[in-house]
């Protein structure tokens, strides 16, 4: 399993090694005016790549440029991996630790907790304050059944009854909306559910969060808040809200459970007022963020290779790599601009 993109190795590879089928690499070179592009330079430079084993191994042949560095870089890489590699791993493995300075993190965090527990107030929080791209799955649901979409009557009959809508519905709308956004921080909030959410969301993109969110508030509490939020939501009313507490009991415990003996479970009282809530929630991101603070500010991009969708993203100068796999997908909207 692809920790949210953790498992990297570093290649130290001369390019000379590299059989390319296809000399348009060199020509490419050769026109950049980027020396590091440069086909004269290509046989004397030694080029550190970082990259993803397991699934995310053959993601960047089929790719949109953004310019024609990343270009040069997805199409080298391209043709690395496609070439021996069995010998380049045996050969040029370098120890995980020497990458640790190169890796630019996906850092992908759940908030997993009851209904009207405060996790959208703390999510607007943290966003301003630590620059991470919320997701809430609900907010895409309910958008999604505005859209019009042929799901939109079974997520609105979902939703009134405080039931979980089925995981593809839900996955699909998360991966778009993450393939939508170059941040490479996501806060997903109220998901996974239940445990059908959790298996799916991991079996289709590879992806563990890093810790999940936990605000601990007793039932009489979010009910209080839910009846007095005054959205005009449909679920906030007194029989949803019952029915959606003991969804949350039965299915979304069990995932919180998960976590915690994974270790990965942040506890926060979230009965507090809200800025005592987020003074918690700052003590829990600190240190996470502090450890990525050095992370580079290239672009994500998305490509396709066969069936599977990758985000990825280059730096040339110091040739980061990241790559992310999305999963499979059939993403026509996409699929065409590729
Ligand atoms: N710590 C807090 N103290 C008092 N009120 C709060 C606190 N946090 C949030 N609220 C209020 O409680 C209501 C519910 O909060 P919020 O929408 O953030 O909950 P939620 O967990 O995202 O709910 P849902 O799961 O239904 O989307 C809102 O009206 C919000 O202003
Ligand atoms: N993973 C999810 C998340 C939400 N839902 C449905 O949306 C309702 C509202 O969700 P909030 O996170 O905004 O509280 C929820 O009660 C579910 O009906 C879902 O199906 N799957």
């Amino acid at each position: 399993m692809t920790k949210a993109c953790i498992e990297y190795f570093a290649l130290s590879c001369p390019y000379d090694m590299i059989q390319f089928d296809d000399h348009s690499i060199l020509d490419h070179g050769q026109a950049s005016p980027d020396s590091e592009a440069n086909g004269s330079s290509l046989s004397e430079k030694k080029v550190t790549v970082v990259f993803v084993l397991g699934e995310c191994l053959v993601p960047v042949y089929s790719l949109t440029s953004v310019n024609n560095q990343s270009w040069f870089m997805g199409y080298f890489l391209a043709q690395l991996i496609l070439c021996s590699m069995s010998k380049i791993l045996t050969d040029n493995i370098v120890s995980k630790e020497l990458v640790g300075e190169l890796i630019v993190k996906f850092v992908l965090l759940f908030s997993l907790c009851g209904p009207g527990s405060g996790k959208g107030t703390q999510c607007t929080n943290i966003v301003e304050h630590f620059g991470y791209t919320h997701l809430s799955a609900g907010d895409l649901l309910r958008a999604e059944k505005e859209s019009g979409s042929e799901n939109g009557t079974m997520i609105q009959n979902m939703i009134k009854e405080g039931k979980i809508v089925p995981s593809e519905v839900t996955i699909k709308l998360l991966q778009r909306a993450m393939q939508a956004n170059n941040n490479d921080k996501f806060l997903i909030d109220g998901f996974p559910r239940n445990e059908e959410n959790r298996a799916a969301f991991e079996s289709v993109t590879r992806i563990e969060p890093e810790f999940v969110l936990f605000f601990d508030c007793s039932e009489e509490v979010m009910e209080r808040r839910l009846l007095g939020r005054n959205q005009g939501r449909a679920d906030d009313n007194i029989d949803t809200i019952r029915k959606r507490f003991k969804v949350y009991m039965e299915s979304t415990l069990p995932v919180i459970e998960y976590y915690n003996s994974k270790g990965k479970v942040r506890k926060i009282d979230a009965e507090k007022p809200v800025e005592e809530v987020f003074e918690a929630v700052k003590s829990v991101f600190t240190p996470l963020h502090e450890k990525v603070k050095h992370r580079s500010n290239a672009p994500w991009n998305i490509s396709r290779y066969r069936d599977r969708w990758f985000l990825w993203r280059i730096k040339s100068r110091q040739v980061v790599y990241q790559c992310c796999c999305l999963g499979v997908a059939t993403l026509p909207e996409i699929s065409n601009q590729i």
